[in-house]
């Protein structure tokens, strides 16, 4: 084991998104407590409401659930789950852009401290909050980075706003990409396992991803390549084929392990990585209407 795997020996142990083995035997739980974003990806549309209920993708759920509520919620899930290990926060827009989230984590750290705290970003305010993520008890980060080059990151995101300014097309992506680094390299230090999402968008990204992989290869613990889901500004884009994915992962997994039983989960899921059939199995009716009851508020 190298020193990089053994520092984190204790989160793989444990955590279904860190480690396939588990994926089917422990579960989470996404709190949808950040609805905003700072960054303009030309593939991500958020959706809220009834019409996410039939969605099963990141960026959707059917409610923002309040910190104020986040306690009852947990526990009352807690009673019908016994699997769960880890309460993450996965938007729906960006962990770090709101400060709802810190005011879970709080909630997080003193009601369930014996849960994996988790949550994902965009990175762009990684460099500012990593030491907080940590004085926090945070233990894992997913943070997403889809190119290196600020020529290939412009034509996924068009714009940023950081520091009170929309930073648009190169001039942004430059930022974004040197703020993920330096909060990647931070969240190393202040022993957060971080895992690197990367969505693979074939005719942009698919040559470039492996740079991604060396770029983090010394700070990350995983790589996790998922496929574009063709929508919004990149609805007219395909999505990659299953030999692509494959492919793009073999050639980064020289550089960083990779997780390949992501299951591109919503904003709002909770249980098994593949829970919603247990749901609905378990409760002989659809799944929607254990949504509608633990999202309304
Ligand atoms: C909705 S984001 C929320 C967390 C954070 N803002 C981020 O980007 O990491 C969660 C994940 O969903 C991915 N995602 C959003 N829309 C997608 C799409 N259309 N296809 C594939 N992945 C998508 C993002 O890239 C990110 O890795
Ligand atoms: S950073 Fe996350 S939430 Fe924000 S636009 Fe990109 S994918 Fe969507
Ligand atoms: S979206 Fe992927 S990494 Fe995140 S909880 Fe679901 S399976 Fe795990």
């Amino acid at each position: 084991m190298n020193q990089k795997m053994s520092k984190f020996a204790h989160i793989t142990k444990v955590h279904p998104c860190y480690n396939e083995k588990l994926h089917d035997k422990i579960g989470r739980i996404h709190l949808p407590v950040a609805p905003k974003c700072n960054i303009a990806c030309r593939f991500c549309k958020r959706s809220l409401g009834d019409e996410s209920l039939c969605e099963e993708r990141p960026g959707v759920a059917h409610h923002i659930l309040k910190p104020a509520d986040v306690e009852d919620y947990l526990n009352d899930l807690l009673k019908k789950m016994d699997n769960i290990k880890v309460i993450g926060i996965a938007g729906p827009g960006d962990s770090l852009f709101n400060k709802e989230t810190f005011e879970t984590l709080e909630i997080l750290q003193e009601k369930f401290p014996e849960m994996i705290r988790c949550l994902s970003t965009n990175g762009l305010l990684l460099p500012k909050y990593a030491k907080r993520l940590a004085d926090l008890g945070v233990k894992t980060v997913t943070t997403t980075v889809n190119a290196v080059d600020p020529k290939i990151q412009a034509q996924i995101c068009d714009w940023i706003y950081y520091e009170g300014k929309v930073l648009k097309g190169e001039e942004g992506a430059k930022v974004l990409i040197e703020n993920q680094i330096e909060g990647v390299k931070k969240a190393y230090e202040y022993d957060l396992a971080v895992k690197i999402n990367t969505v693979l968008i074939p005719e942009i990204n698919g040559e470039h991803i492996v740079e991604v992989a060396k770029t983090f290869k010394d700070y990350a613990f995983v790589q996790n390549i998922i496929p574009l889901i063709p929508m919004y500004k990149m609805e007219n884009l395909r999505r990659p084929t299953c030999d692509e994915i494959s492919g793009v992962r073999d050639n980064s997994e020289e550089f960083m392990t990779q997780f390949r039983a992501c299951q591109q989960c919503r904003a709002d899921a909770a249980g098994l990585l593949h829970q919603k059939n247990h749901i609905e199995q378990e409760k002989g009716k659809n799944l929607d209407i254990y949504d509608l009851k633990h999202f309304s508020h």
